[in-house]
């Protein structure tokens, strides 16, 4: 039997309607969440990202500011923005869209947010409540993987997760909340030697390295749940991510597809960590 699809989309629709009910909820109380969204530069694929985060935000009741800022802006005025924001009570997350141009240090940037503001959760103390467990932000694209793997229904107690990826953004926070929820877990990346002897023996994978093609059929067990975090483009322009889909869907119990799986829950998961952050 094929493996069931875990949908993102469908699974995004569910959790925008709760965050909705608890941003209603807030702004009743006279708080009305607030995000701001910063983007700097013309890289298209970035536009389209903020254009979609502010539009979750207005349908769930989030009040949003974009600023969008020219590709020669300095750093020094990025922190300045930065600076100001942190200072404003409406704002409850700031967003600061990457990639940033070459010239504006990304952790200068980063740090500079408030970590009650971090909503993304890329700072290093966010990192650090994540690492030792207490309550800060988690960035959002993992914190998505893990709702995707709650909807199977299966609980990661003693179960092999293998990541394949060790980003700061994805593999590493990945491996901290699949540790949390008692995974025994393995970090594989580009210098693991016979990738496929490490998830042949997992219960889940997370593939994030951002190659296609890196996880196959043969180096899956079969009822293994595979969560694609990969953002390609085939052969045709068509997007595609880290593993061979069709061949796995033979093989897994759950799998993510691409486009429509982890891709919509990353902005949902924005969503969340901007409506814990006002409600705290
Ligand atoms: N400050 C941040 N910058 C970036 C983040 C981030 O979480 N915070 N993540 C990525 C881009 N990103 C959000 O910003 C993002 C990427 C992809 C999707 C998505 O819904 N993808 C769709 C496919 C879209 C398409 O057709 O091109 C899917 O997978 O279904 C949402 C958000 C880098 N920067």
């Amino acid at each position: 039997m094929p493996a069931q699809l875990i949908d993102g989309i469908a699974l995004s629709q569910q959790l925008r309607a709760e965050i909705a009910s608890r941003a209603a909820a807030l702004t009743a109380r006279g708080k009305q969440p607030g995000l701001a969204v910063i983007l700097v530069g013309e890289d298209p694929a970035s536009q389209v990202y903020v254009r979609n985060k502010v539009k979750a935000c207005g349908d769930v009741g989030i009040h949003s500011v974009l600023e969008k800022y020219d590709a020669d802006l300095t750093e020094a005025a990025l922190l300045e923005r930065i600076a100001a924001l942190n200072a404003d009570p409406a704002i409850h997350g700031i967003l600061v869209q990457m990639p940033l141009p070459k010239h504006i240090n990304p952790h200068k940037v980063i740090e500079a947010i408030s970590t009650s503001k971090d909503v993304d959760g890329y700072s290093v103390l966010s990192a650090g409540e994540l690492m030792t467990g207490l309550d800060g932000f988690r960035p959002c694209t993992p914190y998505g993987c893990m709702k995707l793997i709650e909807t199977t229904g299966i609980d990661l107690r003693g179960k092999h997760a293998v990541v394949i990826g060790r980003s700061n953004t994805v593999g590493k926070p990945m491996a901290l909340l699949l540790l949390q929820a008692n995974a025994t877990v393995t970090i594989c990346h580009s210098a693991t030697p016979d990738l496929g002897l490490y998830t042949r023996q997992a219960d889940v994978i997370v593939a994030a390295v951002g190659r296609r093609n890196t996880l196959t059929a043969d180096m899956v067990k079969p009822g293994a749940i595979v969560i694609d975090v990969g953002m390609n483009r085939d052969d045709n322009g068509k997007l595609c991510g880290d593993v061979d889909f069709a061949g796995i869907r033979e093989v897994a119990a759950h799998i993510t597809p691409v486009p429509g799986g982890v891709g919509p829950m990353t902005i949902t998961m924005l969503l969340m960590n901007t409506i814990e952050s006002a409600e705290r």
